[in-house]
């Protein structure tokens, strides 16, 4: 039998074994430890702690490493699996440093050398204490992750929290019929790909859907773009073009940032909208088109219509049927779930194999404020993806998140490294938010005063997930 002397803390039911050959040192770390509100257990040797292994597990040992009888690494290898759920911290004295290293490489956690003063034991163990309540945390986590009751999907959205399962209720309901529906919600928050859902799940769901961004072709092109052209309508219209709402007929047109479609375009918007007709450019006579229209804006339309920007009978006859995607801030529930999907898409794009996110880092993206929305979110997680050295994403991949100052300042970014392509990119973002706050959110003017067109600042905004 194992010899054995046991000293019961008070309320800490964390058990540590302490192994060494010299009873000095047992008494010591026994009375340290127990002092402390540890169960401490103590054995002369490893063939003795092997014993004790046999009928209990520890969460920590104290293990020295030079002992007459099984010394410290002999018993680490014997012990095995044994202490899988056990954090070993071996005491070296002097001249045996290099086989405390060998020993984490074989598995132990740490090493404190000998002769060491009571408080640096109690810090090692403090130490492999955060280590532990945070592997444990991890294994929560993962464990959540993979449990997660399956996400309710609406076409190719996932979502948990209550708002967006009332948004997919929605959806799937007016998919159903043919009427015209208004997506509102900041940029990024899905608008296209629920557009796509309602498309998808309703009658027309195998015929075209074709989406077109209002605000990224210019206003002298977008009549003809969606209304089509007859051949000699104007110079260079060297044949006669279809047009998207012809293009769609029979499925959905899902026309984006539908605010800034110009005012001249609103009124035959509202034709097609009352009587399915269109009038190609250049010529007199109407055409009967079925086109499902979805509408989305990221703007206050009413609040246009009400300044005069937007027709007031045009935004009435499209929010028959509005739906709201709330910002991602306000459904924190959807983050989780958005992670591992996002990790999961991109793991099998690069090949890489990721099994989870720590949670430390899980933290940062709950508590940073998503001004992009899921976009952002799904640029962040590809970012990790492919920079991820281990198969845990943690939370260095995130540095940044969570200081908003950090993020819009954007210099730290550019001052972090050498990277010209990071750097511009960092310059690009700090610019863009600088010149849109200017123009009170214009985007015309802010690309005006970048020196850059319309489409270009939105496609560099829809990059970089400034909403
Ligand atoms: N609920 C969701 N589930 C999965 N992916 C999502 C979800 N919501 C958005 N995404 C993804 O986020 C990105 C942005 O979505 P989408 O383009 O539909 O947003 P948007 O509101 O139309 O943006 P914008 O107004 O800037 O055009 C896309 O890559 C999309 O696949």
């Amino acid at each position: 039998m194992a010899a054995m002397n046991s000293v019961h803390g008070n309320d800490n039911h964390t058990k540590i074994l302490v192994v060494d050959d010299e009873a000095n040192m047992r008494h010591m770390l026994s009375a340290l430890l127990g002092d402390a509100g540890y169960c401490v257990d103590t054995s002369a040797d490893g063939r003795a702690a092997l014993e004790l292994l046999e009928t209990g597990t520890y969460d920590y040992i104290f293990c020295d490493i030079r002992m007459p009888s099984m010394d410290g690494m002999a018993f680490l290898e014997a012990a095995g699996s044994r202490l899988a759920e056990t954090s070993v911290i071996m005491m070296s004295a002097y001249g045996t440093i290099d086989t405390a290293v060998e020993a984490m490489k074989k598995g132990a956690y740490d090493y404190i050398s000998k002769p060491f003063k009571p408080d640096e034991i109690l810090l090692a163990l403090k130490k492999a204490e955060e280590r532990e309540s945070l592997k444990r945390e991890n294994r929560a986590l993962k464990f959540r992750l993979e449990r997660i009751a399956q996400p309710r999907q609406f076409g190719e959205m996932i979502a948990e929290s209550r708002s967006m399962q009332a948004v997919f209720e929605l959806g799937k309901r007016v998919a159903q019929y043919d009427i015209t529906v208004l997506i509102t919600g900041q940029s990024g928050t899905g608008k296209e790909l629920m557009a796509r859902g309602i498309h998808t799940a309703g009658k027309r769901g195998g015929q075209p859907f074709i989406p077109v961004n209002c605000a990224g072709i210019p206003e002298n092109l977008l009549e003809s773009e969606l209304f089509g052209h007859k051949k000699g309508a104007f110079t260079g219209a060297d044949r006669d073009y279809k047009g998207l709402f012809e293009a769609a007929s029979g499925g959905t047109l899902f026309l984006d940032e539908i605010g800034d479609l110009p005012m001249s375009l609103q009124v035959k918007l509202l034709r097609v909208l009352q009587d399915s007709q269109i009038r190609p450019v250049g010529t007199t006579r109407s055409k009967t088109v079925d086109t499902r229209i979805v509408a989305a804006t990221s703007k206050d339309l009413a609040a246009q219509a009400e300044q005069g920007n937007f027709r007031e009978d045009l935004f009435y006859r499209l929010n028959v049927m509005p739906i709201h995607l709330p910002p991602l801030v306000e459904r924190s529930e959807d983050i989780a779930s958005l992670v591992q999907f996002f990790i999961e898409r991109y793991q099998a794009r690069f090949e890489k194999k990721i099994t989870g996110i720590s949670a430390r880092a899980m933290s940062l993206l709950m508590q940073h404020s998503w001004p992009g929305n899921v976009r952002e979110l799904e640029n962040v997680i590809e970012r990790a993806v492919v920079l991820a050295e281990e198969p845990e994403l943690d939370e260095d991949l995130f540095a940044g998140l969570g200081r908003p100052e950090n993020k819009n300042s954007g210099l730290d970014a550019i001052a972090a490294g050498f990277s010209l392509k990071s750097g511009r990119q960092a310059l690009e973002q700090v610019l863009i938010q600088k010149a849109l706050a200017e123009t009170g959110g214009n985007r015309t003017r802010a690309a005006r005063l970048l020196e850059i067109s319309h489409p270009s600042l939105l496609s560099k905004m829809k990059t970089y997930g400034i909403g």
